[in-house]
């Protein structure tokens, strides 16, 4: 069974899904946000999930879904920011190529919309995403198979670094 060419990590903001969307084009496969996919199944955006069924349900079900897609995705996929909290997932990652897009505090604040209601960050958003990124960074950096800055470059540009990144790209020595 073929798996994913590519799993992307990384907070809110990060550009998972955007960046992930224009890495499958660019490579002919299709992507699986784990994000879209989980609403799907529950037939409700996640923020209703989180808000109506509770964190603990939304992250059974994400789990559920992740582990479908690394098993058995043959494109790209782009995995929620919280997904690698639960400790199967990161067992399961390290059979992957593992993308951490990486994005600086400022930037994921802007790129998330602040003013936009997340369960994750209801109070004060800025701190709480603040928070966020500290806990998870460690994460993050160490599931990393290859780490792409996304601040300050187009999305496109982040695709280019990724798939110079996969495995068995040879740098062109021209
Ligand atoms: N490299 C980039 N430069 C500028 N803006 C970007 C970049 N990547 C993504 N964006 C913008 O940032 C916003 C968030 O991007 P996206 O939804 O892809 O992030 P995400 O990592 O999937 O977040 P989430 O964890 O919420 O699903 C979107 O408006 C997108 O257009
Ligand atoms: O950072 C998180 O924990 C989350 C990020 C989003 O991708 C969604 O998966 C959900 O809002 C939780
Ligand atoms: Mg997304």
């Amino acid at each position: 069974m073929s798996t994913p060419i590519a799993v992307l990590i990384g907070s809110p903001g990060a550009g998972k899904s955007t960046v992930g969307r224009a890495l499958a084009e660019r490579l002919g496969v299709e992507l699986m946000d784990t994000d879209v996919e989980i609403a799907a199944r529950a037939g409700k955006p996640v923020g209703d999930i989180f808000v109506q069924d509770g964190e603990p349900a939304f992250r059974a079900l994400e789990r559920e879904v992740v582990a479908g897609a690394l098993a058995a995705h043959p494109g790209v996929v782009a995995l929620g920011g919280g997904a690698v909290l639960d400790p199967d997932t990161r067992a399961d990652l390290a059979d992957h190529h593992v993308v951490y897009l990486e994005v600086e505090f400022a930037d994921a604040a802007k790129r998330v919309g602040l003013d936009t209601p997340r369960p994750l960050l209801v109070g004060n958003p800025r701190t709480k995403l603040r928070k966020l990124l500290e806990e998870r960074l460690p994460i993050y950096r160490g599931l990393a198979s290859a780490t792409v800055p996304t601040s300050g470059y187009h999305p496109e540009e982040v695709v280019d670094a990724i798939v110079a990144s996969l495995p068995g790209q040879k740098e062109d020595t021209r």
